[in-house]
């Protein structure tokens, strides 16, 4: 699904990740640990291409993303839903239309059933007209959920999803993407949170990648 083969990546100075290797296979669950500014977002802008390697190859969906035009990224971006550390939202638009907004700006229908089962699935539909500023940190994140699922991928990439929110909150998101993942999806979370690996392990066959001096490794069970 998305694979990596001696990758390296640098932003200009020294390398900030080296000679990773590694296979996220359909329907696996991952977690990404490691210390603040090991590369985690990084890692996981190289399996979207929204950055390309400094060396080594990333195939997603088995095209190498180098041979990729602009058209094909945006295709196949389209199978990767992404949810991000600091999830933005155009303030302007309803709770509703934020979450559409994937499919509004690709010109696709927005069933209005669908939407609404989506929101309920997150638990938000009594805020489907509400705007964004009146939102909690656990809304808005289940809300980046909604929305980044709205166009069916079949990878969901997760930046410290539950980052700001108790651990109540972050049960409740880790639940929802644990059940995406029995839909089939392939999940990977980047987060600090131990607890929340440990949590999810007891649910879920999750492997843990872990960041550490550059490289990319399997953590053991000593989580
Ligand atoms: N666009 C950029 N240009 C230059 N350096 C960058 C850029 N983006 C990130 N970096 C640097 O690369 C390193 C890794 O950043 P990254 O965000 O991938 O780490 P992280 O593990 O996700 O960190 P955190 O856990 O704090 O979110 C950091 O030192 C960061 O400052």
């Amino acid at each position: 699904m998305i694979s990596l083969e001696n990758v390296a990546y640098t932003y200009g100075g020294g390398e900030l990740l080296s000679d990773v290797s590694l296979r996220l296979a359909p329907g696996s669950f991952h977690f990404l640990t490691g210390p603040s500014g090991s590369g985690k977002s990084t890692f996981l802008k190289l399996c979207y291409a929204e950055l390309l390697p400094t060396s080594g190859h990333v195939t997603l969906f088995d095209r190498e993303v180098r041979s990729l035009d602009r058209d094909e990224v945006a295709r196949m971006r389209r199978r990767v839903g992404v949810v991000h550390q600091d999830c933005q939202f155009l303030d302007h638009l309803p709770l509703a239309a934020n979450v559409s907004l994937p499919l509004t700006v690709s010109n696709r229908e927005v069933s209005g059933e669908d939407l609404g089962d989506l929101l309920g699935w997150v638990g938000l539909k009594h805020l489907a007209d509400a705007l964004p500023p009146s939102l909690s940190g656990g809304e808005r994140q289940r809300a980046a959920l909604a929305r980044a699922i709205i166009m069916g991928p079949d990878v969901i990439l997760a930046d410290e999803p539950t980052g700001n929110l108790d651990w109540d909150l972050s049960l409740r998101l880790l639940t929802l993407l644990v059940e995406l993942n029995r839909m089939g999806k392939t999940i990977v979370i980047a987060t600090h949170d131990l607890n929340l690996i440990r949590q999810a392990k007891a649910q879920v066959a999750a492997r843990v990648l872990r960041i550490k001096a550059r490289r990319i490794q399997l953590a053991g069970a000593d989580l």
